[in-house]
């Protein structure tokens, strides 16, 4: 057990932390050895295990993020965009391998994790599961296959609380079929239609967000011709995927030099 890589979860009452919390717990790879959550939070020093309504576990959460990461070997982070570009810097500092499976980050947003990336290892992804990150390159393929005759949507479905749109994975989709294409995906997306549009522009993206109660996460990717439609659909029933997902990108990442990687070098696809 001493020699398990010590994990820590930040944003440890979301619905991600506690998944994460709990796949940690189980796992006989990796031990939990710490949970932050923000300032104020009415967590911050309780027992996560109690905290989240269950036995104890031994880990008080804490709102001091690089005291926790400097007594482990690897930070998941699941919270939000401002958040995770901190917890990159602290995770630097202690040397710690930092996965992000925070979503909805700017460009410039992402830029600001570049010098993290120097000093420690990062492993981002929109989505952790092995599905849809065997689904980008399925998506790929198609779109590689099949020219603009094709119009290519990608529609995604999410619970009421997600903040946005659209979804990583989606995204995440979309450049796998610009790829494909051999397309910028800025220069053929198309986001939020509404009211007179035009006509669908040949050779553009297109994205669609639904938001309704508990939906864990649904996509598809649409090619859609004259006479004919591809449907490639991944169904997200349960975010353990998501949490089984990030515990092994925190393990793969024990032994890799620093730099940014993502769940298709993870899962060697
Ligand atoms: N890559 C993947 O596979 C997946 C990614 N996600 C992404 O993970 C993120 C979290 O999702 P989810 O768990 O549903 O969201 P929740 O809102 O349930 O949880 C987010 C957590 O982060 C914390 N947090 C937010 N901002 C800060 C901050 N500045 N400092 C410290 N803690 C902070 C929140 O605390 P507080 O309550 O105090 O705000 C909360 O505990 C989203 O971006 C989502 O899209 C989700 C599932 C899978
Ligand atoms: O917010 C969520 O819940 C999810 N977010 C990720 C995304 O934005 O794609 C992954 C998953 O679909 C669940």
């Amino acid at each position: 057990m001493e020699d398990l890589p010590g994990i820590v979860i930040t944003g440890a009452s979301g619905r991600m932390g506690q998944m994460l919390i709990n796949t940690v717990v189980d796992s006989d790879k990796a031990k939990l050895v710490g949970a932050v959550e923000r300032e104020g939070h009415a967590w911050v020093g309780q027992d996560v295990g109690v905290a989240m309504g269950g036995a104890a576990l031994g880990v008080t959460v804490t709102d001091k993020p690089l005291e926790a990461f400097a007594k482990a070997q690897a930070v998941i982070d699941f919270t939000a965009p401002a958040a995770t570009i901190e917890f990159s810097k602290l995770a630097a500092q202690a040397r710690a391998v930092h996965v992000i499976g925070t979503t909805g980050m700017t460009d410039d947003e992402i830029a600001q994790l570049e010098p993290a990336s120097y000093h420690a290892v990062i492993v981002r992804a929109g989505n952790m599961s092995l599905g849809v990150n065997l689904l980008t390159q399925l998506t790929k393929k198609v779109a590689a296959a099949l020219d603009e005759d094709f119009d290519i949507e990608v529609i995604e479905a999410h619970h009421h609380h997600k903040v946005d749109a659209p979804s990583g994975t989606a995204l995440m989709l979309g450049e796998a079929a610009a790829e494909g294409r051999g397309v910028n995906l800025a220069d053929v997306r198309d986001s939020g239609r509404d009211g007179i549009t035009g006509a669908r522009k040949r050779g553009d993206i297109g994205f669609t967000a639904i938001r309704g109660g508990d939906i864990v996460g649904e996509h598809d990717v649409l090619f859609a011709a004259a006479g004919e439609r591809i449907v490639l659909r991944h169904l997200a029933t349960d975010r353990a995927i998501f949490a089984r997902g990030a515990l092994k990108a925190a393990l793969w990442g024990q032994d890799k030099m620093p730099g940014q990687y993502d769940m298709v070098d993870v899962l060697g696809l």
